[in-house]
């Protein structure tokens, strides 16, 4: 079979990985990116970004100050949207956002808001008359927004932001205002420096009521000369663990006139005389952060992806240690312990993307459903996503992490990507809803299905109808070999099921004893921990349902990584799957025996399965993770581009270190 991924000069034994590759890698990377067609466009946007000069960084953006990771980021982004015919506009998911890591890397930068909530909110939120007049100075950059809605006193609860936009109907006018320090916006991307328009989510009064929590679009800087229009205060909030590139800000308002028709009217409105009207759904406002926390589990896989792709290309070339005494040193992806690493978080990547193909197609389900008035999918498509969300981005940061230590020491580096990979991802635990209230989120609607099952009048949706399914009272397994798909997801609708119980009596007892909410806090880590099981079933049904979409002669392989998935999840909870002798001790113990069958039938395909994922040395940035496994030499390079290196000697020599050692000496 031709290997694209082999090419002369590479190191011998990532060459030697390839050769040992059981399937064709190219339909694996067609399977997984959705199509041949799909992947035709990747090379295709790939060779654009590659012969577009100024897409490129001059140096290693980790040797950069963060004033000129700031104005790197913004120079590409005006380049890269330049040039946007190079891309289908219109598959933001797709060729939009690879086209975007391509050349923006994951620094982000002074559009990364523009693109991804203040759009999406124009798009969503307003009304026609008001979608003409925005939409297209947005996409023409005419102006340039983000999304401000998180206080420095409040991210998460929504309820008690303390921005407030009074109606005044003498004027016609919403009067904005900052009335404390709490209330000051803090952290919107972008929002510091760089936009001169936001969505600002603000506390609605009218008619001498509050109405909660409303969008308003506003202008923020002169159009001209970019500077701050009176009665607003704004500026970038500092470095961050990651995305330095971009200019997170806070923004404060002193009474800041606005006219009524920049409330963004699609779902509520106040008509001239300040009379309310109430939107069909009260959540409808919230629609931007569903459709980013649809699309960010996408993201999150593919930072998964890549640093397993970087740290298991590395644990093939690097050879450290000898397994048989005299014989060797050995590649350290041959150690099982480095195996038991690392291929659970490739796996993890896979079920995450094929998930994010489901999340998003839900999304789209939706979009069309509210056009024609319908929000019967809310409830589903709020939970499912929060839940993936919560579940996908720890696991990722989890997995980030794993992968770097796998790499010793040049992990650490910043040249291994592992720093500028983890500050990026792990954000995502944080933006879009705190995953643990998250996980409450998704934790009411279990409780509510329980509730229905409960009450003998189970009209479930799919995604929980095992809630009401009566199940097995002990699992089907009798040996790995036999242990086919619908036993494995039994069994984890076993202990999903099982803790949707346990959580729902706990808080039944604990409704009588107080109010709800009080009770609702007492049970808070079992409601979490349900949740985390419903995400996780989730996550494996729908692995394996694709798996069995694939071409036929790549499901062997998939099915050893959804299978590993399984295992991995279920062994690393053995004690759910002993409750009520549901599962026996040898059962699992043959369970374990799969995860090393599985790493073991991985090892020679795992470079290929990283290959698979396509990723091109230009998205990777990663020293350890070259392609060609030319490492050593690589990191040479790189280390002597620091710019502390520039000179031979530094003046701290002649400042602090020379005297020092000068005077020490004079003294013996
Ligand atoms: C690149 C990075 C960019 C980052 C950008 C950002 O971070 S931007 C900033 C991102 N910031 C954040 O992400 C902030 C995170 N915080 C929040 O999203 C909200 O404050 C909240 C959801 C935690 C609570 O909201 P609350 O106090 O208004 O509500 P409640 O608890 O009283 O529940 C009432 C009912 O509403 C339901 N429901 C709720 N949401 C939705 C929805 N979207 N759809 C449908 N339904 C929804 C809920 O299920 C419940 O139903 P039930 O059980 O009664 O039938
Ligand atoms: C990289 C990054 C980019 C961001 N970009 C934007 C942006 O563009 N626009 C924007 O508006 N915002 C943005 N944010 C803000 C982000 O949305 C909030 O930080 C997030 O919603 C969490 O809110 P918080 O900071 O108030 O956390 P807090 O709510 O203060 O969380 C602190 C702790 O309290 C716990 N906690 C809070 N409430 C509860 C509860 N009810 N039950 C149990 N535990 C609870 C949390 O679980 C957490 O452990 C960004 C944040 C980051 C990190």
């Amino acid at each position: 079979m031709s290997n694209r991924w082999i090419q002369p000069g590479d190191n011998v034994d990532i060459t030697n990985e390839r050769k040992k590759c059981t399937f064709d890698i190219e339909k694996m990377s067609a399977f997984i990116h959705g199509g041949e067609d799909k992947l035709q466009r990747r090379r295709e946007i790939l060779e654009y970004v590659k012969s577009n000069k100024s897409l490129g960084d001059p140096q290693p953006i980790e040797f950069m100050t963060r004033n000129e990771r700031v104005e790197n980021a913004s120079r590409k982004i005006v380049e890269m949207t330049n040039n946007t015919d190079q891309i289908d506009g219109s598959d933001f998911f797709g060729e939009g956002m690879y086209y975007q890591a391509l050349t923006m890397g994951r620094d982000l930068h002074a559009m990364s808001l523009h693109y991804v909530m203040f759009i999406p909110t124009l798009q969503g939120q307003t009304d026609d008359e008001q979608l003409d007049h925005w939409l297209s100075l947005a996409i023409a950059r005419a102006i340039v927004g983000t999304y401000a809605q998180t206080e420095l006193g409040h991210g998460t609860n929504l309820s008690k932001l303390e921005t407030t936009a009074h109606y005044d109907p003498k004027t016609e006018e919403f009067v904005l205002n900052s009335p404390t320090i709490t209330a000051a916006k803090w952290w919107p991307g972008a929002l510091g420096k760089s936009s001169n328009y936001a969505v600002v989510v603000a506390q609605l009064y009218t008619q001498g009521e509050c109405k909660g929590p409303h969008p308003f679009i506003v202008q923020l800087r002169e159009m001209d000369t970019h500077k701050p229009l009176k009665g607003i205060t704004l500026g970038d909030i500092g470095p961050k663990l990651g995305i330095n590139g971009s200019d997170n800000g806070f923004l404060l308002f002193d009474h800041v006139r606005i006219p009524r028709r920049h409330m963004l009217m699609r779902y509520s409105k106040v008509l001239p005389d300040g009379t309310y009207i109430k939107p069909q759904h009260s959540k409808l406002g919230y629609g931007t952060m569903v459709f980013v926390r649809s699309i960010m589990i996408k993201d999150q896989a593919s930072q998964l992806g890549a640093a397993s792709t970087i740290a298991i290309r590395y644990a093939s070339v690097r050879r450290q240690g000898e397994i048989i005494p005299n014989s060797g040193e050995v590649q350290i992806l041959d150690y099982q312990t480095q195996q038991y690493r690392l291929f659970p978080q490739l796996a993890r990547a896979f079920a995450f993307l094929f998930a994010a193909y489901e999340i998003r197609d839900l999304y789209m389900k939706v979009t069309e459903q509210l056009t024609h008035g319908n929000t019967e999918l809310l409830p589903e498509i709020h939970a499912l996503s929060s839940g993936l969300k919560s579940v996908v981005s720890w696991d990722t940061a989890q997995g980030i992490e794993q992968c770097r230590l796998a790499c010793g020491g040049h992990g650490y580096s910043q040249a291994s990507a592992f720093p500028e990979i983890y500050g990026y991802a792990v954000g995502g635990c944080t933006y879009e809803g705190e995953n643990i209230v998250m996980l409450q989120q998704v934790a009411r609607f279990l409780m509510k299905a329980a509730e229905e099952v409960k009450k003998g009048s189970a009209n479930l949706a799919e995604i929980c109808a095992y809630i009401g399914r009566k199940g097995e009272q002990h699992s089907r397994f009798t040996s790995v070999d036999s242990y086919r798909d619908e036993d494995i997801v039994s069994d984890l609708e076993y202990v999903a099921r099982q803790q949707v119980f346990r959580a729902y009596e706990k808080l039944r007892k604990a409704q009588q004893q107080a109010n709800s909410e009080t009770a609702w806090n007492s049970c808070s880590v079992e409601l979490c921990k349900t949740s985390r099981w419903h995400v996780r079933l989730y996550l494996v049904k729908n692995f394996l349902a694709k798996v069995s979409t694939a071409p036929s002669d790549l499901r062997a392989v998939l099915h050893d990584v959804a299978r590993l998935y399984a295992f991995d999840i279920i062994t690393s909870s053995s004690g759910n799957f002993y409750e009520n002798g549901y599962m026996r001790e040898d059962q699992m113990n043959e369970i374990r025996e799969g995860v090393y069958k599985c790493l073991h039938r991985i090892r020679p395909n795992a470079v290929s399965l990283v290959d698979s994922w396509d990723y091109d040395d230009r998205e990777l940035k990663s020293v350890l993770g070259r392609r060609d496994g030319n490492v050593y030499p690589a990191l040479l390079e790189w280390a002597k581009q620091s710019p502390l290196n520039k000179t031979e000697v530094l003046p701290t020599f002649d400042k602090y270190l020379g005297p020092m050692m000068r005077e020490a000496k004079s003294k013996l």
